[in-house]
């Protein structure tokens, strides 16, 4: 299996447990590895017959846009599956990245994966 990926998608949300956190809008980054027999596409030369990474950025950008949930867990395991559900791949990984959710840290973040990569 090949992989289609989306390194460093940035947008931002209201996210967050604490009080302060609800009513601020937050910035968070997003990388997606996402199964694909790139076979086809490849031998059609068709976005049709892609995983387009662009269609994919563009409903999650909107997905995480209007979210507000407190777990960047939820919202990580809601994107997983909007795209599961919404376009023609069987496994990924996702990478949330709350940037500035601990001033020490460089980045906090989660790290799912979900499906079967066949
Ligand atoms: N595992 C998690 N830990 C924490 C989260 C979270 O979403 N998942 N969130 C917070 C706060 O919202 C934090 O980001 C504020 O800086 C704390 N721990």
């Amino acid at each position: 299996m090949d992989t289609v990926y989306i390194e460093g998608l940035e947008t931002d949300a209201v996210i967050g447990v604490y009080a302060w956190e609800r009513g601020i809008r937050q910035k968070l980054v997003i990388d997606l590895e996402l199964a694909s027999d790139n076979r086809a596409a490849a031998a059609t030369d068709a976005i049709g017959d892609a995983v387009d990474y662009d269609a994919i950025s563009k409903a999650v950008l909107a997905y995480v846009r209007a979210s507000e949930f407190q777990l960047i867990e939820t919202l990580a395991e809601r994107v997983a599956d909007l795209v599961l559900a919404d376009f023609d791949v069987s496994w990924l990984r996702l990478r949330l990245a709350k940037p500035g959710a601990v001033a020490e840290a460089a980045s906090v973040g989660v790290i799912i994966e979900r499906g079967e990569r066949s």
